[in-house]
């Protein structure tokens, strides 16, 4: 473990203690898990996308995370807007490119949001391989790659961009160029709930708030690895995993996170 790292446990008190006021521009299919994802870990979500307000509202956040998914040109705008206003105000922001590399507009949209600096970026490997310029095997909002052949892409990203990287799957990996490290756990239901990984990135902005952007995408990699493998043993499929999902992240307490054997350096 890295000398100055914030265990994810101790990541997870501050949360609930500050409950951060986390300002999300998502997309219209995850706009309902991504809130509630944050409530149930700790974190107060605020939907806010109009190009009118977000300079507004970003700067008065814990954190801003942007989510390409339901894109269109005032949601870019205002994207670009909300992050600008962040950079200027010194608030941390996740990006989540979602589906970057199927058409041309989502691919440039992604790589402009990319240019303004996220504190992290968070995708899952087809996501990361295309923001890197490699071409993958994604379908739609689907990975069609492995996160292994994403690692090389990711460490390229963390040190062109100063981001920290997260490429999401059975495994995640997670770098800032100089440490890295592997998030194993969960669920094999979890790609079969949409919007699990748009909602992983508005925790990344919930726990941005509250410790340095590496310990921040660590917490949120291990709470979902976590809640992850709990909501599989209290489920029967992915409506019911779902649900429990949701129940496992507002019950596990710093100590279960601690004891959960979910994260390696490398
Ligand atoms: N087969 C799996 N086994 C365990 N955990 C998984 C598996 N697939 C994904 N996950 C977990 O699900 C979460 C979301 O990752 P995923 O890669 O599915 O995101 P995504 O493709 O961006 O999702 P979406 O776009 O639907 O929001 C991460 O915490 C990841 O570790
Ligand atoms: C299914 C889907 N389509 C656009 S965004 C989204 C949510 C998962 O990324
Ligand atoms: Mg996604």
């Amino acid at each position: 473990m890295p000398d100055d790292f914030t265990p994810p446990d101790t990541a997870l008190t501050r949360l609930r203690e500050s409950v951060p006021l986390v300002h999300c521009i998502t997309n219209y299919v995850a706009m309902d898990l991504a809130a509630n994802v944050l409530l149930a870990a700790g974190g107060s979500p605020a939907m806010v996308h109009a190009e009118e307000e977000v300079a507004d509202f970003a700067p008065i956040a814990g954190a801003l995370t942007i989510n390409t998914g339901t894109l269109s040109p005032p949601w870019l705008r205002a994207m670009e807007a909300a992050a600008d206003a962040a950079n200027g105000a010194g608030v941390p922001w996740v990006l989540d490119p979602v589906a970057n590399f199927a058409t041309p507009y989502r691919r440039d949209a992604s790589q402009r949001l990319l240019q303004r600096k996220p504190a992290i970026l968070r995708g899952n490997a087809s996501e990361i391989l295309a923001l890197a310029g490699q071409s993958g095997a994604g379908k739609g909002a689907d990975s069609g790659d492995t996160v292994e052949a994403a690692e090389d892409a990711a460490r390229a990203l963390a040190r062109q961009t100063g981001a920290v990287v997260a490429v999401t799957g059975p495994v995640d990996f997670v770098t800032d160029d100089t440490r890295a490290a592997r998030v194993a756990g969960g669920s094999d239901r979890m790609p079969k709930v949409t919007a699990m990984g748009c909602s992983q990135a508005g925790l990344m902005g919930g726990f941005a708030a509250v410790v340095p952007p590496l310990d921040a995408a660590v917490a949120a990699l291990v709470l979902f690895a976590e809640a992850g493998t709990q909501g599989e043993r209290a489920s029967q499929g992915p409506g019911s995993f779902r649900v429990a999902f949701l129940d496992a992240l507002a019950g596990i307490t710093p100590e279960e996170l601690s004891n959960a054997a979910h994260l390696t350096w490398l």
